[in-house]
């Protein structure tokens, strides 16, 4: 449909109004003033219970004070008072009036936004002419009733590619708020790479009582990300000599590691926990084991990055919580999906973790990251693997993708990736192998060295600029290929010992030599091969 071209809103923070949520003391015009004071750069007036009079006299209340700031105004479901106060806009959602119909009713610069929940409706709204689309409800939230309609961060992406190849608009809404907008946004990618142009929110602002700093926190966070996502990106063309300097700078956080003995917190199975706490004291770090879901508030304030393996899982809450704490706090968070692929209760239970907070690393064997990634091509044995990939690079680089995080492949060669760059390394012995819990601590110092890896770039490049709008600091393609290479070389040091007869004496070999490494060793005995697309 041929419309008028669409003036520049600035989507960043769209703050839909909601009066009955104000907190007492704070009147509706004071906390919108606020709101604006602190960054809200649109505003829709939402009055669901307003009859006529009312609704326009608080919509002719906003519009004089949006003016006032050069704030554009949109009118919840109603032409007719948009008409009235010559509002910028008006949002329709799915039962509202056609776009066709209020664009024919309405200015021709007038800007209409749609509500869409699902993709179909995205590429519909795209179809009737619609300027912005407001996907949700992305969470949970007490403001409207949303049952049956939660998306997830992880399922954004999918809506945002119907908006390929336009220039239609797009704000996500429902239970956003300072304490997950980052993870939020992070996670609202489409394949392609199209991000959301803002946030909408109603009770996080609206609720306070200091409307303000809410905002000013919402948009100052927006902006960061803003700022952070569009930094170049890794600038680490690959080559055989730039893989050599990945392979350097992996091995030598090993130092950082015993320098700073980062404290490594692990939710892990109780098969592996005494094992992977003892193969962290010898990388030179501290094990942390706690799974009660009271105190991860306070630990992720100390920790140096968090391991949340669910081999057993009779923790969910503990494991819900820190990630969720871990990713406010901006440590690491390495997910070992032990078994993901063997029961219903894994797979949702994988999902639910995994919308509650962001991995910054997803380490698993073929059937673990073949259930993450959706493959039939390998099939879970109890947790172990049966098989390999036709083409790893390919399903590991859609996974990365797709959960906007770094992946590792465990196997015979050991697949790493960031979505783009694939390292294989040929490091490691047959003999991890035939020790239960090789896996686990393999997933113990990817995380280790994912605390050096935040570390030695807080330490190094100070607070970035873009530091601020990241979920973590630091490389963590790097950090995993290090965690890989300090398990695999310990591994091959510990099978060539002469004192090392089979499994039994190779696994307190491995914790020896891990005590014993040195990124000289590391760099020296690392077969890396690099792939890039
Ligand atoms: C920006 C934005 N997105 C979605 C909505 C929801 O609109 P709708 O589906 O019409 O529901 P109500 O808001 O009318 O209850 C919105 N208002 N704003
Ligand atoms: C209007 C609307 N549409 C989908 S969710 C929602 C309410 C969002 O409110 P909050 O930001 O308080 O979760």
């Amino acid at each position: 449909m041929c419309k008028a071209i669409t003036p520049g809103i600035d989507y960043s923070l769209y703050l839909v109004t909601g009066r009955e949520l104000l907190p007492e003391g704070i009147t509706y015009i004071e906390s919108l003033k606020q709101a604006i004071e602190g960054g809200v750069t649109v505003v829709q007036v939402r009055e669901k219970k307003a009859d006529t009079g009312e609704f326009l006299q608080i919509a002719r209340e906003s519009k004089e004070l949006c003016d006032q700031h050069n704030i554009p105004l949109i009118v919840n479901d109603r032409i007719d008072i948009a008409l009235a106060i010559r509002a910028t806009g008006v949002h329709l959602g799915q039962t509202d009036m056609p776009v066709a119909v209020a664009r024919s009713l309405l200015p021709p610069d007038t800007i209409i936004g749609v509500s869409c929940n699902t993709p179909e409706q995205v590429e519909k709204a795209v179809q009737d002419g619609a300027d912005y689309v407001g996907l949700g409800a992305v969470y949970g939230t007490q403001t409207k009733d949303v049952s049956g309609k939660i998306i997830g961060p992880r399922k954004v992406g999918l809506r945002l590619e119907k908006l390929d190849g336009t220039n239609v608009k797009s704000v996500v809404i429902g239970g956003i708020k300072t304490s997950n907008v980052l993870r939020t946004l992070h996670v609202s990618v489409s394949t392609s790479g199209r991000t959301v142009d803002g946030v909408a929110v109603v009770s996080d602002i609206v609720a306070s009582k200091t409307p303000r700093e809410s905002a000013r926190t919402l948009a100052s966070l927006v902006k960061a990300f803003k700022l952070a996502s569009s930094a170049p990106a890794l600038a680490r063309p690959f080559s055989r000599q730039l893989s050599d300097s990945l392979l350097h700078d992996a091995a030598a956080l090993l130092d950082v590691v015993r320098k700073h003995s980062p404290l490594i917190h692990q939710i892990t199975n109780t098969v592996v926990t005494n094992q992977s706490a003892n193969a962290t004291l010898a990388l030179g770090a501290s094990p942390i084991m706690a799974t009660s879901p009271y105190e991860m508030e306070d630990l992720q304030k100390a920790t140096g990055a968090l391991l949340i393996n669910f081999g057993t899982i009779t923790d969910k809450e503990g494991m819900l919580q820190a990630g969720k704490f871990a990713n406010l706090n901006k440590k690491p968070v390495v997910f070992d999906p032990v078994g993901v692929g063997a029961t219903a209760y894994r797979r949702s239970t994988a999902s639910e973790l995994l919308n509650t907070w962001q991995a910054s690393i997803i380490k698993g064997n073929a059937a673990e990251i073949g259930a993450l990634a959706d493959s039939v091509e390998v099939q879970a044995k109890g947790v172990d693997s049966g098989g390999s990939f036709k083409d790893p690079a390919a399903v590991i680089r859609q996974l990365a993708r797709k959960e906007r995080c770094v992946v590792v492949l465990s196997g015979v060669v050991d697949y790493i990736t960031n979505g783009e760059d694939v390292v294989a390394l040929h490091n490691g012995h047959p003999l991890l192998g035939q020790i239960t819990g090789s896996g686990c601590m393999l997933g113990t110092a990817v995380a280790t060295f994912a605390a050096a890896e935040r570390l030695r770039t807080l330490e190094s490049e100070g607070k970035g600029a873009d530091e601020e709008g990241k979920l973590v600091s630091g490389d963590m393609l790097v950090a995993a290929v290090g965690g890989v290479l300090a398990l695999t070389v310990a591994s091959e040091l510990a099978a060539a010992r002469e004192d090392v007869k089979g499994s039994g004496t190779f696994l307190p070999a491995l914790i020896d030599e891990l005590g014993k490494l040195t990124p000289e060793v590391i760099a020296s005995r690392a077969k890396a091969e690099v792939f890039s697309p």
